[in-house]
């Protein structure tokens, strides 16, 4: 007999569609099942169950530094690192004793300060598209501007139309698994990193009360920020700010449009608005990849023995759809009761910017809630997605009143 050949990761599923593999893996025995990198053949663990994937996220023996390093085995076809960079925005904050002041810059103080105006901006956009004549693009007008505003004036300080247009392109260029060569994802990489060489300080000493300004003039255990470093921290706001919320905003969308009597509901009563965003983040399927640790020991996962050196990857939206932790995981229920959703991951390297990603949401769904009547003119099969993206994104959301 031959034996089994491992499934390749990922699946594949750039829909919101969730991969058959995850039922299937989940209603294997194994709850940690080997899978083989398509894109590097490196051989890596995939963990689909929820109690598995907090009990491995928060496991100190499975860490997310040391998955980053060069040399690790990995899912995705380039190491995120452009030449002459660590690729590690995380560890350059730590090592220049800034954490506090970057959690603290995305804290609930933060999301308190900039809630008004991100409401107002959500509702302005939404405003001006509903006297728009025939169908819009949510996604164009709606969902992306709201994540570039957020991304300018919490992040990294005001950037135009053109510098926006060109950090999303070659986002997308670098953070996808495949549409492009290993070449073309260097170069993204490059260029995001030549960006902020070129303009992280100017940025950062620009007008505005963004955390690229607060981390810039904060006093560093170290001594103040050099160029390197700031534009190492300007690199990983954008990569793990941007197409993350601009992604998620347009996938809750599309959520939000397939549920119309939830709309209606929060439309009467809009204290339900918290509780529909919590169920958007465990709901929404946004990254086609699955969050990375190394083992730095063997470790016994669910009698499944994982070597000191090897990859664990954690699929949070297979946990976040596992029947035994969500009744019927795959309907969308505002109201659903129940353990938190992994949205945001758990554990050591939870989501620092989970309180300005809601808060984000939150004026996203306000606004969508004060004008219900807004639905799909396309099936949701017929809408197109950008292929290939670690965190899915639609080509175009056509809807109308
Ligand atoms: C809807 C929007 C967002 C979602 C769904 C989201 C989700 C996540 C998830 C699941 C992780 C954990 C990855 C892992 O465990 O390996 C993470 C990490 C992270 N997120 Fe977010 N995020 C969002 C927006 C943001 C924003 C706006 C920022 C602001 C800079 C941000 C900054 C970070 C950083 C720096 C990390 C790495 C933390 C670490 O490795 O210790 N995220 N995010
Ligand atoms: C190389 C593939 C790429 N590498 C990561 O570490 C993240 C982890 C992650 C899972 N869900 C998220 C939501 C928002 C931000 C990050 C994540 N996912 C990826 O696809």
């Amino acid at each position: 007999t031959t034996a089994p050949v491992p499934l390749t990761f990922p699946f594949h599923d750039w829909s919101q569609e969730l991969s058959p593999h995850h039922d299937r893996l989940r209603e294997a025995d194994a709850p940690v099942c080997p899978v083989v990198s398509e894109y590097t053949g490196d051989r890596l663990w995939l963990v689909t169950r929820y109690a598995t994937a907090k009990r491995l996220l928060e496991d100190r023996r499975f860490s997310s530094t040391a998955a980053m390093a060069p040399g690790a085995p990995r899912q995705e076809p380039v190491e995120l690192r452009a030449p002459g960079t660590t690729g590690d925005g995380v560890s350059v904050l730590r090592e220049a004793g800034l954490r506090t002041v970057f959690t603290e810059g995305l804290g609930p103080r933060a999301a308190r300060r900039h809630g008004k105006w991100l409401r107002d901006r959500a509702d302005t956009l939404l405003r001006d598209l509903a006297e728009c004549e025939g169908p819009v693009d949510l996604a164009a007008d709606f969902a992306q501007p709201l994540a570039v505003a957020m991304t300018s004036r919490v992040l990294l300080g005001e950037l135009s139309t053109e510098e926006a247009a060109l950090l999303r392109d070659r986002t997308d260029l670098a953070l996808q698994f495949c549409g492009a060569t290993a070449e073309e994802q260097r170069g993204g990489l490059i260029d995001i990193h030549r960006f902020f060489t070129a303009h992280a300080r100017r940025l950062a000493d620009g007008p505005g009360d963004h955390l690229l300004k607060r981390l810039a003039e904060a006093p560093a255990e170290n001594g103040p920020l050099g160029d390197a470093a700031l534009s190492e921290i300007a690199a990983l706001l954008l990569i793990a700010g941007f197409p993350t919320s601009s992604g998620f905003l347009c996938g809750a969308l599309i959520t939000l449009l397939r549920h119309p009597e939830a709309v209606g509901r929060l439309h009467r009563d809009p204290e339900l608005i918290p509780d529909a965003v919590e169920e958007l983040l465990r709901h929404t399927p946004l990254s086609t990849g699955a969050a990375k640790r190394m083992a730095t020991e063997d470790a016994d996962i669910d009698g499944v023995r994982i070597r000191r050196g090897e990859v664990a990857m954690v699929s949070l939206e297979a946990a976040n759809h596992d029947p035994d932790a969500f009744d019927d995981p795959d309907s969308f229920r505002p109201e659903r009761q129940g353990p938190g959703h992994l949205g945001f991951g758990h554990g050591p390297n939870f989501c620092p910017g989970n309180r300005l990603a809601r808060c984000l949401i939150d004026a996203m769904v306000r606004a969508v809630a004060r004008r219900p009547g807004l639905h799909l003119t396309v099936g949701p099969e017929e809408i197109r997605w950008h292929e290939g993206l670690f965190f899915r994104r639609p080509k175009a959301i056509p809807a109308s009143w």
